[in-house]
């Protein structure tokens, strides 16, 4: 057939090549899948100017090399990645829950040292070549999904402390999707230095992010400080996920999968737009209840994890 859906590769900007769905029409090929719940999860080319969503990025053999193709190949590998993420472990089609079509536009203006969700679409930069590379690492492409799908749900206003919990679930969902490891944006941030992330949930004072309440930001910048006081939910996160004493606190290790499983329930079931970071913790124990209930180590461990960070 001369239109079709089709599986295609591509090269990644991190080097190797990405499985990524695509689409066929009179010869030429689209990052553009067809297969999932959406109409259409459609990656898109910015080229280099502020226009949204811009123009398709296209093929001629269905293995896209182009040089310039090759942050589109990430964006779009790392949209359907998290829709799977978002369907096969929570059951929600699409950030909105009802199959919503997904736009990425990658090339957004020029030396743009940013990644976001603009309340319709994803956008990213190709990094200024120095601070980023391209910003279409998996853990950010799941970062700004996850935007979508709060403002979707708990819509947690963007400033203060429900702003750090509102970055905080796209950091925590980030690490569940990209699974590897507790490092966000590590192949994007500084292709000139190795080891380094832009955040570590593990660790959040090594992205210079407070990692206890007592030691929150309380200035203006940042909206309020919401890409640092991040780090105070996360590391609770991290201590639930993995275990640890910390602060004199021990918390026993439940999981990533019960771990996620919380975060989600209390995003969608619980936080609501003004949540604070004391209602974090109330949301993640009530969800923590209707998931395991109130008497097992899961609640305990959630219990500790908030303490160690000073909440609660
Ligand atoms: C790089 C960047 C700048 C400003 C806002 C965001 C934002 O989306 O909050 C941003 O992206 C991230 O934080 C993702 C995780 C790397
Ligand atoms: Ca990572
Ligand atoms: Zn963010």
């Amino acid at each position: 057939a001369s239109v079709a859906p089709e599986v295609g590769s591509g090269t990644s900007t991190f080097g190797g090549s990405r499985t990524i769905p695509t689409y066929s029409s009179g010869g030429t090929y689209y990052l553009y899948d067809t297969t999932r719940g959406p109409s259409y999860i459609r990656t898109m080319t910015g080229n280099n100017g502020t226009s949204l969503p811009g123009s398709y990025i296209t093929d001629t053999d269905n293995n896209f090399t182009d040089t310039a193709a090759r942050a589109g190949v990430d964006a779009h590998y790392g949209a359907v990645t998290v829709y799977d993420y978002y369907q096969n472990t929570h059951g929600r089609n699409s950030y909105n829950g009802a199959g919503a079509n997904i736009t990425s536009t990658v090339h957004h203006r020029v030396n743009y040292n940013n990644a976001f969700w603009n309340g319709q679409q994803m956008v990213y930069g190709d990094g200024d070549g120095s601070q980023f590379q391209a910003l279409v690492d998996l853990d950010i492409v799941a970062h700004e999904l996850t935007h979508a799908v709060t403002g979707a749900t708990a819509g947690l206003i963007y400033q203060n402390e429900s702003g750090a919990l509102n970055e905080a679930v796209s950091d925590i969902m980030a690490v569940m999707v990209d699974r590897d490891d507790w490092r966000l944006g590590e192949l994007s941030y500084t292709p000139g230095v190795s080891g380094d992330a832009l955040r570590n949930l593990a660790n959040p004072p090594e992205g210079n992010q407070p990692d206890n309440y007592a030691d929150r930001y309380t200035g203006s910048q940042d909206n309020g400080g919401v890409h640092i006081n991040s780090g105070i939910p996360n590391k609770a996160a991290y201590l639930m996920a993995a275990g640890g004493t910390f602060r004199g606190v021990t918390v026993a290790s439940i999981g990533r999968a019960k771990t996620e499983k919380i975060w989600y329930r209390a995003l969608t079931q619980y936080f609501t737009s003004s949540t604070n970071l004391a209602g974090a913790r109330q949301g993640t124990l009530s969800a923590t209840a209707d998931l395991y209930g109130s008497g097992g180590a899961e609640y305990a461990a959630v219990q500790n994890a908030w303490a160690a960070v000073g909440i609660g």
